[in-house]
């Protein structure tokens, strides 16, 4: 039988790649970030997290927050069992990736998830709504760290899920560059595919 790997090399806690390291510090609000309050509404219809014309999508719509902070709800629907009555893992990172995505609008630069990290700490049945917040907890050169919980029930509820992210500042050239050809040909088409993504190209 193989001896199993030394954990001895390793330190006993490493540092997250999610964790902002001593060098980062919270950015400012920018500028062009929507109003505390405002519905952030689809940065694209056909999103899986927030996209209203998904068929089985999460239909995220996060609300700014004051500071660098977002809020959502999320209901869970029969589309999105793992177990029999209960939320998908897999799915509820996915309600915590958008929401932390979100985040991108208050420092109004585009950024793609890097590295993100889930605690489950209850089972989410079918038909629960969470209550979703994240928040930026720290920026160093292109790098965004942030955090986010779900409760159940109401924002006072228990917590059942928690992630930490680091997301990456990339150029918009990472979506049209990366992107299947004929859905970007799409967006270009009919902008209103976009619309949240489109304050980008006011500013570029
Ligand atoms: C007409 C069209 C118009 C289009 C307009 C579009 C607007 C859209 C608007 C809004 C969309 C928002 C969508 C939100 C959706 C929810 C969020 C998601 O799910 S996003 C999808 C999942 N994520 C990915 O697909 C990333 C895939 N990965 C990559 O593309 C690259 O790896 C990327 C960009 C993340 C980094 O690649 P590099 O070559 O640019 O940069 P490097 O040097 O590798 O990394 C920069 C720094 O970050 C660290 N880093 C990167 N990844 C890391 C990791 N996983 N763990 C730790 N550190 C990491 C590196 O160590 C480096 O650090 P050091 O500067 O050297 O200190």
């Amino acid at each position: 039988m193989p001896a199993a790997p030394s954990e001895s090399a390793a330190p006993a806690h490493p540092a997250s790649p999610a964790t902002p390291p001593p060098e980062a510090v919270l950015p400012p609000r920018a500028p062009e970030a929507p109003a505390p309050g405002t519905r952030l509404g689809s940065h694209y219809e056909h999103c899986f997290g927030c996209g209203p014309q998904h068929p089985a999508g999460l239909r995220i719509d996060a609300v700014a927050g004051t500071g660098l902070d977002v809020t959502a709800e999320f209901t869970v629907r029969p589309e999105h069992q793992g177990g029999p009555g209960l939320a998908h893992g897999g799915l509820l990172t996915t309600a915590m990736d958008e929401t932390l995505g979100t985040l991108n609008w208050l420092l109004h630069v585009p950024a793609v998830t890097g590295r993100l990290e889930t605690d489950f700490l209850s089972p989410v049945p079918v038909g629960s709504t969470l209550h979703l917040r994240a928040w930026i907890t720290g920026a160093h050169g292109r790098k965004i760290y942030s955090a986010a919980e779900a409760r159940i029930g109401g924002p006072a509820g228990p917590v059942a899920v928690r992630a930490r992210a680091l997301f990456i500042q990339v150029k918009l050239e990472h979506f049209t560059k990366h992107g299947r050809p004929e859905d970007i040909e799409k967006v270009l088409d009919d902008p209103d595919l976009m619309q949240r993504a489109r304050t980008f190209e006011v500013n570029p």
